[in-house]
């Protein structure tokens, strides 16, 4: 099986490549390589790589970003999203795409399973959602996948964020009062893989187990980590940005326990996060 990754210079696409299983050959292109709002350049990557299987997780990931600048996350989550459906159409590809837990506005007291209905609260959200519904529109044979709180050893994450300003400040402030799951890139990564080997196609919920508050999550990285900078907890009112994250923004999953995909519980799979980053090398300059 040949597999194209959209977006596979960041932390999901990086992590899939490295995890293929053996017999997968995985062709993992950057925005340089394949820009997903140029319809030719989608194509084009389609037509040289002839993949069977294309996992799309190119995105805006940048959500306050996305606020400041609407047009360019239309642009890349909903348009480019639209190309590379199209592409995978006369391809004839299986088509996953990756989508969030910022589509649900984070009202409800539960947490949201694959039939929950979407209203999202952020441009992030809503390009997000329409990349969701141009992929049901145009092509039957695909996995949504929504996914949360994605962090990784490296690239923009809250771990590496939390991990970096423990050093830089005498306190941390974070917000207590919004929730979701935080999902370590390796763990989705190997689910992605798992999934794909069923022809069970619809949405699907991947996420650790478990929930969490932004407050909670930067606790327990701190602690694995044996950082003891004290961490406050604020309520998200407290805290100024552009986009509002929904604030119960948890999800549970119905379709993957019923093809037997579970993920372990988050604080296990931040343990193994932050175990693996101390036996990496060093990267150069940092002594
Ligand atoms: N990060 C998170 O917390 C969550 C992410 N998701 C979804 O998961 C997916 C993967 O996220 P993650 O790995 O964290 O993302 P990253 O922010 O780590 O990486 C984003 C990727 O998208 C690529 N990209 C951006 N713009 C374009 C473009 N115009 N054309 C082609 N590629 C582009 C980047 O390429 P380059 O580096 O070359 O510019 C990069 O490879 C996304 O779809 C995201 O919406 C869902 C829930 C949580
Ligand atoms: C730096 C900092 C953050 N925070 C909290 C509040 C703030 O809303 C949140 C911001 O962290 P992030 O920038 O990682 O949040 P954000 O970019 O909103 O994260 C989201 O990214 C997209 C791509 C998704 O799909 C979501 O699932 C989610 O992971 O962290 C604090 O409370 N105190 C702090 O000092």
């Amino acid at each position: 099986m040949r597999t194209l990754i959209t977006g596979g210079t960041g932390q999901l696409g990086r992590a899939l490549a490295r995890l293929a299983p053996a017999g997968i050959q995985v062709i993992a292109l950057g925005s340089h390589a394949c820009d997903v709002t140029d319809p030719a350049a989608v194509r084009a990557a389609v037509e040289t790589h002839r993949p069977d299987l294309i996992v799309h997780c190119a995105a805006m990931t940048d959500v306050d970003g996305c606020e400041r600048d609407p047009r360019r996350a239309w642009q890349v989550n909903a348009l480019g999203t639209q190309h590379v459906a199209a592409a995978a159409v006369e391809a004839g590809a299986r088509l996953v795409y990756i989508s969030t837990n910022y589509v649900f506005d984070g009202e409800a007291e539960e947490p949201y399973h694959e039939f929950a209905r979407p209203n999202p609260i952020s441009i992030y959200g809503q390009t997000k959602l329409a990349g969701e519904e141009i992929v049901r529109a145009l092509f039957p044979r695909h996995y949504i996948v929504r996914t949360a709180m994605l962090y990784d050893e490296t690239g923009r994450n809250f771990v590496n964020t939390m991990l970096r300003l423990a050093c830089e400040r005498p306190v941390l402030r974070v917000v207590a009062d919004q929730f979701g799951n935080p999902t370590y890139a390796a763990d989705l990564a190997e689910a992605i893989w798992r999934l794909v080997r069923y022809p069970a196609y619809g949405t699907y919920h991947l996420v650790n187990d478990g929930q969490a508050s932004w407050f909670d999550w930067a606790c327990e990285t701190l602690r694995l980590a044996g950082l003891s900078t004290p961490v406050e907890p604020i309520p998200a009112s407290a805290y100024t940005r552009l986009a509002r994250p929904p604030r119960n923004g948890v999800l549970a999953s119905l379709a993957a326990p019923a093809l037997g995909i579970t993920l372990r519980p988050w604080q296990d799979a931040l343990k193994r996060n932050l175990d693996r980053r101390a036996r990496l090398p060093e990267p150069p300059g940092t002594a």
